[in-house]
């Protein structure tokens, strides 16, 4: 079955299980992404996000679990799948020796409706190794060109696997612009990462995964602020009575000088509360400097969900 509606979500993922050895990759995995998403796929080194991501583009067949693609099986339905998904093949698939254009023109070729070649080879920086044969491009340059491969041909859906592993700060951020203009085309993107500021920047949905498991999920802001401790951090005169402050502000509010001068007031920062807090300061005529309320990263969230760092 071809299904184009868009009720059907762009990936369905249920119950996924994979397993290598006695080692399990997934354990019972759900994801869905909406047509036109952005989904980060976030988790440290082995979490299982190749795994999935191999399995969604029909490449590792699951132990368990069902798996639909724009509607379809990616194992059975491979062929029909293949000319409507975008998938980032490492190592320049089976032309190493052509040069960077040919291989892009090469597999626009395939497409009834590609994007201009010349284009995407400007878009990603890399009109200036167009003649140059794969094998000779740079890591970052090889990465690129695997990235134009993969949306050349105008897929509904894309796969992109750590899309900016080992990029400069430069690259990274062309390929986050990207990123952007295949959102801004209604493109489905399911991306992985490790990079909590990428996630951050792209994804509409962030699932973080830790032992093939989903430990959260959600928007970016969903995530940093359910539940979330956010802090208000002045500078004053050492020394301050916070007896008071804490008796003006709502129950549940921590105050604290960790370091002398340095104060801290741990809950939900509110404009009322920070209304408050400068009021504490008026009255008892101080004046309170470098004032800045902070959130939680997603960094934060998953040492809070794992104990261990997303970096390895
Ligand atoms: N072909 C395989 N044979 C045996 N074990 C495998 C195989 N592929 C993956 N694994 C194991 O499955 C687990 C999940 O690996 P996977 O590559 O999916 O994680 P990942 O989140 O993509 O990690 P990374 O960020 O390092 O790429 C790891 O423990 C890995 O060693």
């Amino acid at each position: 079955m071809n299904d184009r509606r868009p009720n059907v979500p762009a990936l369905e993922v249920r119950g996924l299980v994979k397993t290598f050895g006695d080692r399990t990759a997934v354990d019972h995995l759900d994801l869905t992404i909406a047509r036109g998403e952005i989904l980060a796929l976030l988790g440290p080194n082995g979490a299982g996000k190749t795994t999935t991501v191999e399995i969604c583009e029909g490449f590792t067949a699951p132990d368990a679990g069902t798996v639909r693609v724009l509607g379809l099986d990616p194992v059975t339905d491979n062929d029909a799948l293949r000319r409507r998904i975008g998938v980032m093949l490492q190592g320049g698939g089976a032309y190493p020796g052509a040069r960077a254009e040919e291989m892009l023109r090469l597999v626009a070729a395939y497409s009834a409706d590609p994007i201009d070649p010349d284009f995407l080879l400007g878009a990603l920086g890399l009109d200036e190794v167009r003649r140059t044969p794969y094998r000779r491009l740079s890591g970052g340059q090889q990465q690129r060109l695997a990235l134009a491969c993969a949306v050349v041909g105008r897929p509904e859906l894309v796969f992109l696997d750590e899309p900016t592993a080992g990029l400069d700060a430069h690259a990274r951020l062309v390929v986050w612009e990207l990123i952007d203009r295949l959102r801004a085309d209604g493109v489905t993107v399911l991306l992985t990462t490790h990079l909590m500021d990428e996630a951050e920047e792209l994804a509409d949905q962030v699932v973080i995964i830790d032992h093939g498991r989903v430990v959260a999920c959600g928007t970016p802001a969903d995530l940093t602020s359910t539940g979330a401790e956010n802090e208000l951090r002045f500078t004053a005169p050492r020394g301050l009575d916070l007896t008071t402050l804490t008796l003006a502000l709502p129950e549940g509010y921590h105050c604290t000088e960790p370091t002398p001068g340095n104060y801290l007031v741990i809950g939900s920062i509110t404009p009322q509360v920070l209304a408050t807090v400068t009021a504490w300061c008026a009255r008892i005529n101080v004046l309170a400097t470098d004032l800045r309320v902070e959130t939680r990263s997603l960094e934060d969230v998953f040492l809070e969900l794992t104990g261990r760092a997303l970096r390895p």
